[in-house]
């Protein structure tokens, strides 16, 4: 109904924070559309818009909304109970197929968030190594924890707080920061940190500020200044783990991280993170070791029922490939359409515009786009019917069931705002 979402909005504005439970949701103008249903690759709006979603989630949905095999297992483990507080069957098959997949002979822990994820591997850096630092890079989000708010994109960097208050400055003071896709700025970093860097955390494509992939050099130069230092390497790959490929980006670019994280994907919609690394590193975690970590909602049987089958169906279905050959579509489309007054950036299924005549290869770059424009551009596409995040500091993402229609829509949203934009 037209309208709705505005009362919706107004009465939510009276019990939640900004009307939301995430600032990101807060950034559509003049307020935020709430949505009732998604259907494959589509959204529909409590005001019946029905709109190509892009969005997905914000990542996980990468075989889109109410997928089939995915809704038949949900219902299945529901069935049966949803959270008994012990271990199970369906956890420890997804344990298996994440790390066949993506730490080979290791192990993993499952938590609730890419937030719960990222906190667990610095604390297990801290705990292997007996030192404190670490080094994050600009521009990079690893979630909404104390360790990792400083200098942090998405959201963050969306409203203007890199840098949170309420984060201690003695806690803050062990992250040191450098700059991404320079290696020089990093081992400047690793040298400040002398002997107490325990780790080096990075996406290994940055999709928290727009999307911005890894020069050629740079993680492999990472991986070298780890080693160098006697630090830990953790590829966050909240966002890139089963997108880039199975084996996510350490499988992409051939570069080994010593700890990865996951979330997004790996649940299937539902909510997840989850810490890799080989044995030696998370056996230090409890029970085994001394570096706490627990959870009542840990594993919870219904993530890990639509986490399997979401990762049986990309298996089966090279879900991955078709979403990549959307996204390259749509993205080279783009490109064209606005005529070198918008930037491209993307790798496989994750990609975003910037409105910059320069590319984009830092999150400085990202930051000197035009953001006012980003914004007239979402407006824009939902004009013409399709959801795209509305910050600029976020990526665009395809599923598998983003088809030749669906980009049509697309394509046409793409050229009619290019031609008002100009
Ligand atoms: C790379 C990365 N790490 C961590 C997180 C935090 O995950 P969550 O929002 O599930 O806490 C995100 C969220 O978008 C992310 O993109
Ligand atoms: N790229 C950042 C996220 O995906 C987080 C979404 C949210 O916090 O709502």
């Amino acid at each position: 109904m037209l309208g709705m979402s505005k009362e919706l909005y107004e009465e939510a504005s009276k019990f939640l924070v900004g009307g939301v439970d995430s600032p990101v949701r807060a950034a559509v103008r003049p307020y935020p559309f709430f949505v009732k249903e998604g259907v494959g690759p589509y959204i529909i709006t409590e005001d019946n818009e029905k709109l190509v979603d892009y969005v997905l989630g914000y990542g996980p949905l990468i075989l889109g909304h109410a997928n089939e095999a995915v809704k038949r297992r949900v219902i299945e483990q529901i069935e049966r109970g949803w959270l008994y507080g012990t271990p199970t069957r369906v956890e420890l098959e997804l344990a298996k197929k994440v790390v066949s997949y993506v730490m080979p002979g290791g192990k993993v822990r499952f938590v609730n968030s890419g937030t719960e994820a990222t906190m667990t591997a610095i604390r297990l850096a801290r705990g292997f190594t007996g030192r404190n630092k670490i080094m994050k890079f600009d521009g990079c989000y690893h979630g909404a924890h104390d360790y990792v708010l400083v200098q942090a994109g998405s959201a963050a960097s969306e409203y203007g707080v890199p840098n949170s208050r309420g984060v201690p400055p003695q806690v803050a003071a062990l992250t040191v920061v450098a700059k991404y896709n320079d290696l020089e700025s990093a081992d400047r970093a690793a040298k400040a940190a002398g002997d107490d860097l325990a780790a080096i955390i990075v996406e290994p494509v940055i999709g928290n500020m727009g999307v911005i992939p890894p020069d050629r050099e740079f993680l492999r130069g990472l991986r070298e200044i780890a080693d160098r230092y006697g630090s830990l390497l953790i590829f966050d790959e909240v966002i890139t783990g089963f997108r880039l490929s199975m084996g996510g980006a350490q499988q992409y670019f051939g570069v080994k991280a010593d700890i990865v994280t996951l979330g997004k994907i790996i649940g299937g919609g539902f909510p997840i993170g989850a810490v890799t690394a080989r044995s030696e590193i998370m056996d230090l975690l409890s029970p085994r070791g001394p570096v706490f970590n627990a959870g009542t909602f840990n594993a919870n049987p219904v993530t890990m029922s639509a986490g399997l089958a979401t990762i049986e169906t990309i298996e089966a279905t090279d879900a991955l490939s078709k979403a990549s050959k959307a996204a390259k579509e749509i993205a080279e489309y783009a490109e064209a359409a606005f005529n070198g007054a918008a930037s491209v950036n993307r790798v496989e299924s994750m990609f975003q515009l910037f409105f910059t005549q320069r590319s984009v290869v830092s999150p400085d770059d990202a930051r000197a786009s035009d953001r006012e424009k980003y914004a007239k551009f979402h407006e824009l596409m939902r004009k013409y019917g399709v959801f795209v995040p509305p910050s600029q500091f976020e990526s665009q993402f395809t599923s598998a069931v983003h088809d030749d229609e669906v980009i049509l829509t697309t394509e046409e949203a793409l050229r009619k705002a290019a031609s008002e934009l100009k």
